[in-house]
């Protein structure tokens, strides 16, 4: 009966089932360089070729939410999409996600309603934070354990969706199964669709009887670790240096912050002359719960409905921005104020820069620099949407060059310098599987030239401000350390008058931490520069 809703036969390729899989190293290049030329992205053991000749037609029995998330996870594991629809600035509309499906799979379903695409950012995203541990599962209950590694990539994906709906959403297990093993069956094979079905049925059966194959925190250092981290769905790395730095307890509050769903703050924007009290009402128009922040005065916290004011062109007309609290403060810290000549040294996209020029009410310049080209031109455009683009000067450049060649000095410049993000991991579900312990060794390395040139390009008597979005204290505490043995003549200026007393360390520091403020983790020292 199902099958009478189906408006065309959509696979229309012979499958081999006999073949053996393709390595993975294989299938994931070949997949990577289909992304690339922008081609469909093959899906299955059959290639590139089936995919490209499979018909473009519709199919109405696929659910439409599972098949968009299934190759939306698939593009974020290549590298070719941001887990999150805001990092795509609103892109993620249904049409653009089922152009996706139908380059990727050779079919469409029916279009997404909203309440499908809030399914699709659940469930991307829940299954990205859950991937170590829903990995954990799929592999206990795989009969061949080496199938696992070879597995098909959109295979792996609908069996991760399935398995997050069942032991995360609690969904119901018949409608998860039966959804599922449809999508495997159409998009790939029928023996896929079997598979699923097997697999799926057994971890029903297991989450039943409550004997779900999960790990023990049990036995050396090590081992405890590596539990935790399959538990809490996070690298081992990580468990092990925040066990070091916060003690087990507080290691695993973090990881249930870093997983649970994230709520986001709007900023009104005071450069287009709104107020909160404006975007209050506008919120309470579109009928999207908030709380006022208890901290900054132009920001409210939203827990759910920002889909909602991405659609009701609420950001596209620079009324708001999307901006953490923990963010808003930093700017704080710098004080920026009318008439100032302030340098924003590692600028783009601009979330900072924006909101230090809506404070400089027409008087006074931000230079914005950036080394990449791309970003700082979202910056220029974003800042034209929010009516602050005459106190916006953009600067494209290497800061260290940029340092080395300009003689002029600022009142204040702020370095939101790169670094791990480990403080903003509930918000960028896809960034704890993208970073390594090496890549925070480089950082470090980075963090310590950038503040060198900085700091040359603040006046006497002026102002530097060093932030991050990292809670770890080698990338905040201990790199203001070092820079201030190498540079004597700035010192600490306590951030007493610029943040709530909660947020202020024991040596002056601004810090928001998740756990404690509920807010994303992040890090700022306010130093002065001898007259
Ligand atoms: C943490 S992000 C900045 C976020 C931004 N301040 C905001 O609030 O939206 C770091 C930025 O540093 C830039 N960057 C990295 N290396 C740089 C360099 N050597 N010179 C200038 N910018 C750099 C990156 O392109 C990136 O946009």
């Amino acid at each position: 009966m199902a099958h009478a809703l189906s408006l065309a036969v959509t696979v229309s390729v012979r499958t081999q089932e006999g073949s053996p899989f393709p390595s993975p190293s294989k299938s994931l290049k070949h997949a990577k360089r289909s992304l690339r030329q922008n081609k469909p992205v093959p899906t299955s053991r059959r290639g590139r070729d089936s995919a490209i000749h499979r018909p473009q037609k519709l199919n109405l029995e696929v659910s439409p939410h599972r098949a968009v998330s299934a190759v939306r996870l698939m593009r974020i594991e290549l590298g070719g999409a941001f887990a999150d629809l805001l990092n795509e600035r609103g892109k993620g509309s249904g049409d653009n996600e089922m152009g996706y499906v139908e380059r990727t799979l050779g079919f469409r379903t029916r279009d997404l309603d909203d309440r499908d695409l809030r399914l699709v950012t659940d469930v991307v995203g829940g299954t990205i934070r859950w991937r170590r541990f829903l990995d954990h599962l799929i592999l206990s209950l795989c009969n061949d354990k080496n199938g696992f590694s070879r597995m098909e990539p959109l295979l792996l994906q609908i069996l991760r969706i399935g398995f997050y709906e069942i032991i995360k959403l609690n969904m119901p297990a018949y409608a998860v199964v039966d959804e599922n093993v449809r999508l495997a069956k159409v998009a790939l094979r029928p023996g896929a669709g079997n598979m699923v079905n097997g697999i799926l049925r057994k971890l029903v059966l297991l989450k039943d009887n409550n004997s779900l194959p999960i790990p023990k925190v049990e036995g050396d250092d090590r081992l405890q670790a590596r539990a935790l981290a399959t538990l809490y769905s996070h690298p081992v790395w990580m468990v092990r240096r925040w066990t070091k730095y916060l003690g087990q307890e507080d290691t695993i509050r973090l990881m249930e912050w870093n997983n649970s769903e994230p709520s986001f703050s709007l900023r009104a924007n005071s450069g287009r002359g709104v107020t909160r009290a404006d975007l209050v009402k506008q919120l309470d128009l579109l009928e999207v719960p908030y709380e006022l922040s208890l901290t900054m005065d132009d920001f409210v916290r939203i827990k759910t409905g920002l889909q909602v004011v991405i659609q009701a062109g609420m950001l596209k007309e620079g009324k708001c921005a999307v901006q953490d609290e923990s963010a808003g403060m930093v700017v704080s810290v710098l004080d920026p104020q009318p008439g100032e000549s302030i340098i924003d040294c590692c600028a783009a996209p601009g979330g900072k820069t924006l909101f230090m020029a809506s404070q400089l009410c027409g008087q006074g310049v931000v230079s914005a620099i950036d080394i990449n080209k791309g970003r700082l031109r979202i910056l220029r455009e974003t800042a034209k949407l929010h009516k602050v683009n005459d106190v916006i000067a953009t600067i494209h450049a290497d800061l260290r060059d940029f340092a080395e060649s300009n003689p002029h000095k600022s009142d204040k410049v702020l370095l939101d310098t790169p670094c791990s993000g480990l403080g903003v991991l509930s918000k960028r579900a896809d960034l704890r599987w993208n970073k390594t312990l090496e890549d925070l060794e480089e950082l470090k390395t980075l963090q310590d030239e950038l503040l060198d040139a900085a700091s040359s390009l603040v006046k006497p008597g002026g102002v530097l401000v060093y932030c991050t979005c990292s809670i770890d204290p080698e990338e905040n505490e201990d790199r203001v350390a070092t820079f201030l043995l190498r540079h004597p003549e700035f010192r600490v200026d306590p951030v007493n008058k610029y943040v709530p007393e909660s947020f202020i360390t024991e040596r002056g520091f601004y810090n928001s931490n998740p756990i404690k403020h509920y807010l994303d983790g992040a890090f700022a020292a306010r130093l002065v520069r001898a007259l």
